[in-house]
């Protein structure tokens, strides 16, 4: 396996290394509809996904002192089964709305190739990838309103008077972020070896912090499911030349994988 970058297994003395991943295919990838907060299992091809992650970060000699979540099971259940891979099942691990998926508003459940159908390609990609345009709000009358809004997962936190009914990914880093900077980086910072399995965007949101791209930038950046990413940092907490978003993976393969994603936004 090729692994890309230069950092693959050592590091520059004094930086810092975290692997992040976004969660393996959930059923609504698979079935290409609008998922955010609503809890979808992974697919089969997810839970290999992550059986395959686990295993290359084993062939790596990886091994982790914390590990960060979302409370969504898609991403729980990588996490889970990447730390089994590792032999490291036992390691408790924290469960954060934080690192959700952004909140996708009104168009959770609805499938994305007939958004575009309906409403175009441009504004589907505004949606799904613009910065600060966020989705129409979430309505009760949205089949999945009373199950999200009910989920046990929420029972303390966030508090219902700041529940989200959308969300930009401007928004999703507003949330975000400051768990990266009060929770993780204190982590890092004490040579703890970090893993965050999240989502697509929240992980986008992070990325977009490191590497400090514009809005632009960030517009055409597609995480795939299930393949894990590396970020080599200095004192700072900036990457280090080389050390910005190294996948642990075949480059054709991950290259093949993130046209998939951006693809799903597309007519069928
Ligand atoms: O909410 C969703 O549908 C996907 C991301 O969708 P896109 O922004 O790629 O459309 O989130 P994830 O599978 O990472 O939890």
């Amino acid at each position: 396996m090729q692994c890309g970058g230069s950092y693959k297994s050592g590091k520059p003395a004094g930086a810092y290394r975290i692997i992040m991943i976004r969660h393996g295919e959930s059923e609504w990838n698979q079935k290409n509809l609008f998922c955010g907060w609503y809890n979808a299992e992974l697919s089969q091809r997810g839970l290999d996904e992550a059986k395959s992650a686990g295993k290359a970060l084993k062939k790596e000699g990886y091994k982790f002192d914390v590990a960060f979540s979302s409370v969504l099971k898609r991403a729980n259940n990588t996490l889970e089964i990447i730390l089994k891979e590792l032999g490291q099942e036992n390691l408790k691990y924290t469960r954060t709305w934080r690192l959700n998926e952004r909140h996708y508003g009104g168009l959770t459940g609805m499938n994305k190739a007939e958004t575009v159908e309906k409403y175009g390609e441009e504004q589907v990609k505004i949606w799904r990838r613009s910065y600060d345009v966020p989705p129409p709000p979430m309505t009760p009358d949205n089949p999945y309103y009373c199950q999200i809004i009910n989920d046990k997962i929420y029972e303390n936190d966030p508090p219902k008077d700041k529940f989200p009914m959308f969300e930009s990914l401007k928004l999703t880093i507003e949330r975000t972020l400051p768990f990266w900077n009060e929770c993780i980086v204190p982590e890092l910072k004490a040579g703890k070896r970090v893993i965050i399995a999240a989502h697509g965007n929240s992980l986008r949101g992070i990325v977009m912090h490191l590497d400090q791209m514009s809005k632009e930038e960030i517009m055409n950046l597609n995480l795939p499911t299930g393949i894990p990413f590396m970020y080599t940092l200095d004192e700072n907490l900036k990457p280090v030349p080389g050390g910005s978003l190294q996948f642990l993976g075949d480059p054709e393969t991950v290259k093949k994988a993130m046209e998939e994603v951006a693809n799903q936004g597309k007519k069928k």
